[in-house]
């Protein structure tokens, strides 16, 4: 069983105190009870998994408890002093270092750690990118062209937080204000010159990136996805168009080929230049030149003439696009386009995107790809670029998360039967939903398909996966949508151990066929 426990968090290894007096000088925050003279804070946490001696423990009310039921714990732990709301100062109870009164700690997280933290001071080349799809794709392809141009760099995503050589694995895609401050005080500590983060509309819905201003924000696409956390697309629209206000960004780039990032280019409260693959009308625009099963090669054009040719060592249009967004954020970040150019040609971008259409398999027998693919959407793009470089047939496995939107299921089985030719509905991260259930949803929606795939059950990934290896012939494609990255499964609301990505190469050996 994987631990329960929080994975690591990256903190400065020399953070300087601040007097906790300095900081109610600062914030409209009071004190209900304890002296704040004399004690010092040196990190910020919201997690009694977290803390170390000398925090600010703050307790936020949340989905199934207040945090600062914990603060007794947190004190045990080292806090120095608790900051919570109002009913928080009532659960908190007695202790000994002083608690202090915020209207909404939460909204307040990101300005106090910042202040914490100084993480104003001398910060890195910030960027983010939001969109339903691509966020984690797009920040390796930015985090690769950054190190190419020789930059020390920083990266926040979904599989992980990344400081030069410093690595250690997600839960969140965008962590919380606590965790990116601290991040980014120790980024400053390593030197590092450019830090990318991967930005979920959760994030900026609840307070994660407070206190940061982007010096380049780009949108990927908007298509149906988080409809169990946003009433409607307009909601989930809102949330990700608040990165484009000058509170969190300086500028930005928009891909425009979805209608909802035409708008967003439109009502953006910000200067933004937009990127596209559809019709001339956008600023930037990205050419598919080449597509093989390695690789894609693509010719991006931009304003004032500029012309560059490269490639990405990883399927589809969609990654290409991806790549497009990044160089163009880069260009719009201030890097000369000759020093751009001059890093990328005759190079392709060499970036490693873990978990998004990986090929495992290996020079002989069928390609098998793992994706993070959970969405539509995501589906649709990436049948379309397995089709366009697979001369066989495509065999696609899949699962649906469990305890999130199942509104998307129908439409994720309909768009996934009608762009394979053998479709094998198995189990995902069922959570604490009844597995089988969800598969009855997916196939259900499957069955919808115009020109539909055979479909087959086959509950177990573990067979699922050795099912398709057996069905496949020379030529063709196997796609493993959903687990990409992940190093577990969570079943019955327990994380068990396990790897998509090395459960394929298994099964190919198993089969006589060689895996990378
Ligand atoms: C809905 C949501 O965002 N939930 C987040 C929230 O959990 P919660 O409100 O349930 O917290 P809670 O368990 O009630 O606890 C309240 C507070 O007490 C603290 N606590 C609780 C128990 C304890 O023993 N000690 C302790 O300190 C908690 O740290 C928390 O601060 O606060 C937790 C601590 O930071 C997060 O881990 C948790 O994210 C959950 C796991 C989650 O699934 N979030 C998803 C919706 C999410 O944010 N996804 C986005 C997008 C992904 C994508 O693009 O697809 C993301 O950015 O990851
Ligand atoms: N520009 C794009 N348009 C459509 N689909 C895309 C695009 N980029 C990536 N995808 C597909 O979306 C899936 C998820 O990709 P990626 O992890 O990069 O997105 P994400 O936005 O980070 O997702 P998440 O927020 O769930 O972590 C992959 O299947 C990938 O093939």
């Amino acid at each position: 069983m994987v631990s329960g426990r929080a994975p690591a968090v990256l903190r400065p290894e020399h953070p300087v105190p601040r007097p906790l007096a300095e900081l109610l000088a600062v914030f409209p925050i009071s004190v209900v009870r304890g002296d704040p003279a004399d004690v010092n804070v040196s990190g910020v946490t919201l997690s009694t998994d977290d803390v170390r001696a000398g925090d600010l423990y703050v307790g936020v009310p949340g989905r199934h408890r207040h945090g600062a039921e914990f603060a007794a714990a947190a004190i045990g732990s080292g806090a120095a002093a608790v900051l919570t709301d109002a009913a928080g100062a009532d659960l908190a109870g007695e202790v000994d270092v002083p608690l202090l009164l915020v209207e909404d700690p939460r909204a307040a997280l990101g300005e106090v750690s910042a202040w914490v933290h100084r993480s104003d001071e001398q910060p890195p080349l910030l960027i983010g990118v939001t969109g339903t799809n691509g966020k984690t794709s797009t920040a390796y392809l930015l985090d690769a062209v950054l190190r190419q141009l020789g930059l020390v760099c920083g990266l926040s995503t979904t599989a992980e937080r990344r400081l030069g050589e410093l690595t250690v694995s997600s839960s969140l895609t965008t962590p919380e204000a606590s965790e990116t401050h601290a991040l980014l005080a120790r980024a400053r500590e390593l030197g590092v010159q450019a830090m990318t983060i991967e930005v979920s509309a959760q994030a900026l819905t609840r307070h994660r990136v407070d206190g940061i201003v982007f010096d380049v924000a780009g949108f990927t696409n908007l298509s149906h996805d988080h409809l169990d956390d946003y009433a409607d697309m307009e909601e989930y629209f809102q949330a990700k168009a608040a990165l484009f206000s000058p509170t969190r960004a300086r500028r930005g780039v928009v891909c425009t080929d979805t209608s909802w990032g035409e708008r967003l280019a439109a009502e953006s409260e910000i200067p933004v230049t937009t990127i596209g693959s559809l019709d001339g009308a956008a600023d930037w625009r990205v050419e598919i030149l080449e597509e093989t099963q390695a690789s894609t090669t693509f010719a991006v054009t931009g304003p004032n003439g500029i012309e560059l040719r490269t490639g990405i060592p990883v399927i589809g249009r969609h990654m290409a696009m991806n790549a497009g967004l990044a160089i163009a954020m880069i260009v719009e970040a201030g890097v000369e386009v000759e020093r751009l150019a001059h890093s990328l040609h005759e190079r392709s971008i060499d970036a490693y995107l873990p978990g998004r259409l990986e090929r495992v398999s290996g020079d002989e027998g069928p390609s098998v790809f793992v994706d993070f693919a959970h969405s539509p959407d995501a589906f649709v793009s990436t049948l379309a670029a397995l089709r366009r470089v697979t001369p066989g047939r495509i065999i696609m496995m899949f699962g649906a998360d469990g305890d999130r939107d199942t509104t998307k299921r129908a439409d994720m089985g309909r768009v996934a039967a009608e762009g394979s030719d053998l479709l094998i509905i198995t189990d995902f991260d069922s959570r604490t939903e009844d597995p089988a259930a969800i598969r009855r949803a997916l196939l259900d929606g499957a069955r919808t398909a115009v020109d539909g795939a055979e479909i087959i059950e086959v509950a177990s990934p573990e067979e699922a996966i050795r099912l398709a290896v057996r069905r496949a012939a020379f030529g063709d494609s196997i796609l493993w949508a959903g687990p990409g990255h992940q190093d577990y499964r969570e079943v019955g609301g327990v994380k068990h151990p396990h790897s998509a990505r090395d459960e394929a190469r298994a099964a190919l050996r198993d089969a006589g066929w060689p895996a990378r």
